[in-house]
């Protein structure tokens, strides 16, 4: 999909799909087009041109049939203030066509789904920026979607809610839906997401790019019972120069893959050295963006 804005390019061939029973995430830099493309998924902004179906149906001629497979939380929902939390979410039932009876018992069940029992019957005016996302959650779970568009959905929830988000779109796909995630809390995306679509400047990086970001040098980070006995482990076993960062949380040490960090892991261990903990020091997600977005920086450099 392509889509400009008074001629400006915002989304430039945007490739990708989203399998059912999957979570993908949507990764990009500020202003890279993620809600754009998340909108024109939603049937809420045409493409300038492009192809896209979601649930088999295409959002531009026939937008009525998308919405009805599909759940959207955008990044800010507005609520009817005056309206209960309950009724808000009957309200959104009945809005989807389903009958009065059935609706209320859904909104039963899904404030008691996103932890709003206690404030059922409060407007939505009181709720907090948290509670308000987890209304807007529950507003796009109504009608049972089979494809759920989720916009930032963790941001404004508290910890315990942010776990409880990523267990309840874990087992929705398990359910199989399809659910497209965006976030930048990348280490979140993480925990949840089957596959990514990284998208810069409008365009998604193809799977070459990525396997290239993907196997680039990364930084592992190392702790010792003893901080200072692994540096001192790995200068003994060869490993030192501007591979080696020492810093008040322990050592990073510049790996070049699992098989690598496998080997410098045994020849730690073996030199006798005690080390405590020993992990990529960012996930794999944010290894991939930073090392997309720094090429993709320095491309614009050299333009
Ligand atoms: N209606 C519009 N008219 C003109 N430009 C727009 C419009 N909507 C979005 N843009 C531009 O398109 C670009 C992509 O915006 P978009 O909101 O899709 O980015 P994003 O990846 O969701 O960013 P963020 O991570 O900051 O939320 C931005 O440069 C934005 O200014």
């Amino acid at each position: 999909m392509s889509r400009s804005f008074d001629g400006v390019p915002v989304v430039r061939e945007a490739t990708f799909e989203v399998r059912p029973g999957s979570v993908t995430a949507l990764v990009g830099p500020n202003g890279a087009g993620k809600t754009t493309v998340m909108l024109i998924l939603a049937s809420l902004l045409q493409p300038t041109s492009g192809f896209v179906r979601v649930g088999g149906f295409d959002p531009v001629t026939d937008p009525a049939s998308v919405r009805a497979v599909m759940g959207w939380m955008p990044d800010t929902l507005g609520s009817w203030p005056t309206l209960t939390v309950q009724s808000a979410i009957r309200t959104t039932a009945r809005m989807y066509g389903i009958d009065a009876e059935a609706s209320a018992r859904r909104a039963d069940e899904l404030v008691e789904l996103v932890g709003l029992g206690a404030l059922a019957g409060s407007p939505t005016r009181v709720l907090s920026r948290g509670q308000k996302q987890r209304l807007s959650l529950a507003r796009a779970l109504v009608h049972r979607p089979s494809v759920l568009i989720l916009d930032e959905p963790a941001s404004g929830l508290d910890p315990a809610a942010r776990a409880d988000l990523r267990e309840l779109i874990r087992r929705l796909a398990g359910e199989g839906v399809a659910i497209l995630v965006s976030s930048h809390v990348l280490a979140e995306l993480e925990e949840m997401a089957d596959s990514a679509v990284y998208l810069t400047a409008g365009v998604t990086a193809s799977a070459d790019t990525v396997a290239r970001a993907t196997s680039a040098r990364r930084q592992w980070r190392i702790r010792g019972l003893d901080r200072d006995a692994v540096p001192a482990a790995l200068a003994a076993i060869g490993v030192t120069g501007d591979r080696v960062q020492v810093d008040n949380l322990g050592t990073l040490v510049s790996v070049s893959g699992e098989a690598d960090a496998a080997a410098l892991l045994r020849a730690l261990v073996a030199s006798g050295v005690e080390i405590s903990s020993f992990s990529p020091a960012v996930g794999e997600l944010e290894h991939t963006f930073l090392d997309l977005n720094r090429s993709s920086s320095m491309e614009g450099d050299l333009r």
